[in-house]
């Protein structure tokens, strides 16, 4: 007999996207360039040749896509904000059509009952800031704070969820250790001074929000990818131990711990710094819920040449993998949820991504897109958070990644996670079967799981 899955009442149904893979008209009505604008048009960088000059043309065509929303029945809509869009500079000048296309996108949401999930920094920081240095430079935390004040101080009267960051780490990793992502630096001194800016910065906006009287929530999102070591012997465990504090707990443990994770220094070594005292003060003000992004666990094994961690992930046999590589491996989000739930004291949680690209065939007679691959994913995952409810996670919402196939960074648009399918030539979008199947999971809250 199938338990009769229910999720708690009030829990929210919701789908996300980023400013730079969706909107295109990256310097239209004044907006200023970010730093995927030179990343994007530097040959190499992007599978194909592909940029977000268009990407979904969705700056133009958002009407129609919140009416896609609606379709689907989507109680919330997680997005972010162009940072260059509002303040072409960066800082100063605020360009007022950037502001306004937000504020109409906000208002044509809450007309058709979807909360307005908003996220301040989906990577694609201003180019001008990045010429001052970016996130290294620790005036960077100020910058992103005023920035912040202008979005609060428009939108907060109708906005109740912010979050600063997404994916410091991703911001980090790809883009100063291993230059996979903007601004494409290679530097394993540069990493640690980018993540920990970062983290000042979301420490700054979350105190600017405060001082401001902000009631609504405001959070940060990270990426979790639970380590699993590959045997239990005491390098392979220790291997998954680095890994972990590395993509993991080197975000959350300063949030919520006001420390990094002693094993962080053993992944850095000679290139961790010594940090100020107050730095800590500021990084670990209170927040009001995570987002985390779930994809993929990872299996790993000692390696003393993979830089910084020293382990490297063993693909497993008989799992299913995704076009991005990922395996589906649905147990890990139950884990990485009940990690987060232990070790930070239960904060509430919403999961503001969880998805996956596998190969949709084209749209069939009728226009149907059959994805059963994608179904199967969602179903299994949220069957996953369902058991971490049932172990007492607070779990707030679910937002899957993403509403619309989009631009992956460097994998151009070849790799679709949408629910709505985009056909990048005429930007015709099609609802996919996961699309109608996530309908049929919001209008009964789960129960068709
Ligand atoms: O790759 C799918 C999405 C991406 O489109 C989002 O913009 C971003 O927030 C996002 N983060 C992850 C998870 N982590 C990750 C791991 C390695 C490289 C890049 C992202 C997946 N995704």
């Amino acid at each position: 007999m199938t338990q009769t899955i229910r999720f708690p009442d009030g829990f929210l149904w919701g789908a996300s996207t980023s400013a730079y893979q969706i909107e295109g008209s990256p310097l239209a009505d004044g907006a200023g360039p970010s730093i995927w604008q030179r990343f994007v048009h530097t040959p190499g960088n992007i599978r194909d040749g592909d940029t977000g000059d268009i990407a979904c043309d969705h700056y133009r065509r958002w009407e129609q896509d919140v009416e896609l929303m609606k379709q689907i029945g989507l109680q919330a809509y997680r997005f972010s904000i162009n940072w260059g869009r509002v303040l072409p500079q960066g800082r100063g000048a605020v360009n007022q059509a950037g502001l306004d296309f937000y504020d109409r996108l906000v208002d044509r949401l809450l007309a058709n009952g979807i909360k307005p999930m908003v996220t301040l920094f989906h990577w694609d920081l201003p180019e001008a800031l990045d010429n001052q240095g970016g996130w290294l430079n620790r005036d960077i935390a100020d910058w992103f704070a005023d920035y912040a004040r202008v979005m609060y101080g428009k939108l907060d009267d109708r906005v109740t969820s912010w979050a600063t960051l997404n994916e410091p780490w991703v911001v980090a990793d790809g883009g100063y250790l291993h230059g996979t992502l903007a601004p494409g630096h290679r530097n394993r001194f540069e990493a640690p001074i980018a993540s920990h800016n970062l983290l000042r910065a979301h420490g700054a906006a979350v105190k600017a929000y405060r001082e401001m009287g902000g009631k609504h929530d405001i959070g940060i999102v990270v990426n979790i990818e639970p380590k699993y070591p590959a045997t239990n012997s005491p390098a392979d465990v220790d291997a998954a131990a680095r890994a972990h504090a590395y993509m993991n707990a080197q975000y959350l443990d300063p949030v919520f711990l006001g420390r990094y994770p002693e094993k962080i220094k053993d992944v850095y070594g000679e290139a961790w710094p010594e940090w100020p005292a107050e730095d800590f003060e500021l990084i670990k003000q209170p927040i009001d819920f995570v987002g985390v992004n779930y994809y993929t666990r990872s299996v790993n094994k000692d390696d003393a040449l993979a830089y910084p961690v020293r382990a490297t992930p063993l693909r497993q046999t008989s799992a299913t993998y995704t076009e991005t590589g990922w395996e589906v491996y649905a147990r890990g989000l139950t884990d990485t949820l009940t990690w987060v739930a232990q070790r930070y004291g239960n904060p509430p949680l919403y999961i503001t991504e969880n998805g996956a690209a596998f190969f949709d065939p084209p749209v069939a007679e009728g226009g149907r897109i059959n994805d059963p691959l994608r179904v199967d994913y969602y179903q299994k995952h949220l069957r996953a958070i369902h058991d971490a409810i049932e172990a007492g996670v607070d779990m707030r919402g679910y937002c899957a990644w993403s509403l619309l196939d989009n631009l992956e960074w460097a994998h151009g648009f070849s790799k679709r996670f949408g629910l709505v399918h985009v056909n990048f030539a005429t930007q015709e979008r099609t609802l996919k079967d996961s699309a109608y199947y996530y309908r049929e999971l919001i209008a009964s809250n789960g129960k068709v799981l």
